[in-house]
């Protein structure tokens, strides 16, 4: 069986019964059992371990809060209560912490990429949830100043009784694959990938009222100007910078002629298989390709290694022969 991605496999249980009896989380948050992680400036603690760990302490350690500091409830694990809570707004309780612990806050790609990956998901959840409510304080519909509810699962408004709950970003991502030339579409867009140099496989947020492979055949066509079919789903990824869900897929090229979009693309080339396995041992000198914590180095894997699932997954009835941008 295929690995979790990082930032997957999130082993507490979120409590959606229990969340909902407000005086119950109330008394969990104080509770000598729970346990909270800490965060300043959306960074999180992390051990002095080799691999680091989640930087869990009991909640003796952080309460009573700093005034205004933003905690919510996570869920629960062997029985016991998991928050995280923000100390952005009390720099002496964050440096704090550190003293006391040895302990120091990380920033949470930095910590996915050094932790071991069975706790990223505790951490992908408690970043985008924390994230989420520190910038809905106040009401999208009337303005007014919002309420946390079930434990930071929703904030509710008094002035015009919106309810507004946490919202995950979709965002599809494909190696598109020329099967006659046994070579892959990968891309170099502006920004982290321009500064690392290195290609990944193409990515873009979902629009409104579009389907995964709608979305990849829109995608595909305006970064590389590539028309697609066969869009077929590999797996998908958590991924909490804010808030989006990775949705990864590999397509098969109908046309091979790049036409790339420059404002958004600095490169998009054809490799051929040869160097991107080079390249997925660090061993190319051509092509430098993101590393395992994305889920665009697995999608690449799987095409470069012949992953059972490319020929095993049947195709989708929506994307077939001549399907794409314009038809
Ligand atoms: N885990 C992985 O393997 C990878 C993750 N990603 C992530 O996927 C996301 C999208 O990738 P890119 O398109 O390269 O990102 P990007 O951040 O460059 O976004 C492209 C454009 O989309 C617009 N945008 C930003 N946030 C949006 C939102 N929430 N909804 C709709 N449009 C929005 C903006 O105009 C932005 O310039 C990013 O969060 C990026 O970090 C991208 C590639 C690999």
């Amino acid at each position: 069986m295929r690995k979790p991605h990082i930032f997957a496999n999130n082993p507490l249980n979120r409590g959606e019964v229990e969340r909902r009896d407000e005086e119950w989380v109330a008394r969990e948050a104080t509770d000598a059992r729970s346990k909270y992680l800490p965060f300043r400036n959306l960074n999180v603690l992390l051990t002095d371990e080799s691999p680091p760990e989640l930087g869990w302490l009991p909640s003796r350690q952080v309460q009573p809060l700093p005034a205004g500091a933003e905690w919510i409830f996570l869920g629960m694990l062997d029985g016991v209560s998991h928050f995280a809570v923000d100390l952005s707004t009390d720099s002496a309780a964050a440096e704090r912490v550190e003293h006391d612990t040895g302990w120091h806050f990380e920033d949470c790609r930095s910590a996915g990429e050094q932790m071991s990956s069975v706790n990223t998901g505790m951490l992908a959840q408690a970043r985008a949830q924390l994230d989420w409510n520190l910038r809905h304080g106040f009401c999208s519909v009337c303005g007014h100043a919002t309420n946390k509810g079930r434990g930071g699962q929703v904030r509710q408004c008094p002035g015009c009784n919106a309810s507004h709950f946490p919202r995950t970003d979709p965002v599809i991502i494909t190696v598109v694959v020329d099967v006659d030339a046994d070579r892959c579409l990968l891309g170099q867009s502006r920004g982290r990938l321009q500064r690392m140099r290195a290609y990944s496989a193409l990515a873009g947020f979902m629009d409104q009222g579009e389907c995964i492979e709608e979305a990849v055949a829109r995608e595909v066509m305006e970064e590389a100007g590539i028309k697609v079919k066969n869009v077929r789903y590999h797996s998908s990824q958590p991924w909490p910078f804010p808030s989006s869900l990775m949705i990864g897929c590999i397509a098969e090229a109908d046309t091979t002629n790049i036409n790339m979009d420059n404002e958004e693309m600095t490169d998009v080339q054809w490799f051929d298989r040869a160097e991107v396995l080079k390249a997925l041992e660090g061993r190319s000198e051509e092509l430098t390709v993101p590393g395992p914590i994305a889920i665009a180095h697995h999608l690449i894997k799987a095409w470069a290694t012949g992953e059972k699932f490319l020929g095993a997954v049947a195709p989708s009835p929506l994307i077939g022969e001549g399907w794409g941008q314009g038809e």
